[in-house]
């Protein structure tokens, strides 16, 4: 029997899927909530425990990537989170996001048959646009030791082109339009728990080389010159892989080698990646710490 999760007042939905342990043990659904990762931080905080889902119908202040927002439409949208306790440290905490777009992908192919690239480090691309962004955020104790883990993911599911904001068209897509069908989304959260459960239970056991090979296999623009941000510098740099601890290997314009940990590709030399202007934020100042 699944245990009852924290309760919390956007919650009007509870419901376990199949799942006895892991991730999908718990599934809260939330008709309307300011943001998953926040309301799902705050739930880790109370005791929440390792493999709670968090879904919202619709987001009022989604948190995307570099303290950007991120565009949701209700009932077109997928908009969770996955609360994450390891045994593993902060700095292995990192790859996490990196796990989370193999097995997002891996379920988006299942349901849907679409096949997307990996844009550095998880955005999903399918034809050059994107169709999910993830967000993995990390919760320490007192003494910054990793506490646990919330991953978000948002989904274009079925948003048609004119519902996307102008400033995203170009950029964005939805599985609908791509596969030309429905899609299933509790059939898509089911997969999607399932596989991330798999992923993250290897990850325990074998770090990094548990999927280092099959984030590889789908990653674009490896081999070829990108513009990326690495922190806050701006470079032009050849992508070569993933490093032992998870960074992005890369060879900039002055033939070094090195490692890039945080950052983002704003640009590919296919001109696949038209950098895209950010929405408004609302984030508030206070984060924990963001990986990607
Ligand atoms: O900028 C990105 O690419 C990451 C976007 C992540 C959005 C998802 S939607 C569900 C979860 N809750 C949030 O507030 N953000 C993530």
């Amino acid at each position: 029997m699944p245990t009852a999760p924290c309760q919390h007042p956007g919650a009007t939905r509870l419901s376990a899927i199949e799942r006895s342990d892991g991730i999908g043990r718990i599934v809260i659904e939330a008709d309307r909530l300011d943001s998953t990762n926040r309301r799902l931080v705050e739930l880790g905080r109370a005791g929440a425990g390792h493999g709670t889902i968090l879904i919202a119908r619709d987001q009022t202040a989604g948190r995307g990537k570099g303290e950007r927002g991120w565009f949701s439409a209700p009932d077109g949208s997928l908009c969770l989170s996955v609360l994450v306790r390891t045994g593993r440290g902060l700095r292995e905490a990192a790859q996490l996001p990196l796990l989370a777009a193999v097995a997002l992908r891996e379920a988006i192919l299942a349901e849907t048959g679409v096949a997307a690239g990996v844009k550095w480090p998880n955005d999903l691309l399918a034809g050059g646009r994107k169709i999910c962004g993830i967000l993995a955020e990390a919760a320490c104790d007192g003494d910054g030791d990793l506490d646990f883990v919330v991953i978000g993911m948002g989904i274009n599911l079925a948003i048609p082109e004119a519902g996307f904001p102008e400033n995203l068209r170009q950029g964005a897509v939805s599985l609908a339009t791509l596969s030309g069908r429905p899609v299933d989304r509790d059939g898509l959260v089911a997969s999607l728990a399932m596989l991330l459960d798999g992923w993250v239970k290897r990850w325990e056991g074998q770090g990094l080389p548990a999927f280092a090979e099959a984030w590889t296999a789908h990653a674009l623009h490896l081999g070829h010159v990108v513009r990326l941000t690495d922190g806050d510098e701006d470079i032009c740099a050849t992508l070569i892989g993933l490093a032992a601890d998870g960074a992005l290997r890369i060879c900039d314009a002055a033939g070094t080698v090195r490692d890039v940990h945080s950052g983002e590709i704003q640009s590919g030399e296919t001109g696949l990646f038209p950098p895209v202007a950010p929405i408004p934020s609302q984030l508030p100042k206070t984060r924990i710490g963001a990986f990607s």
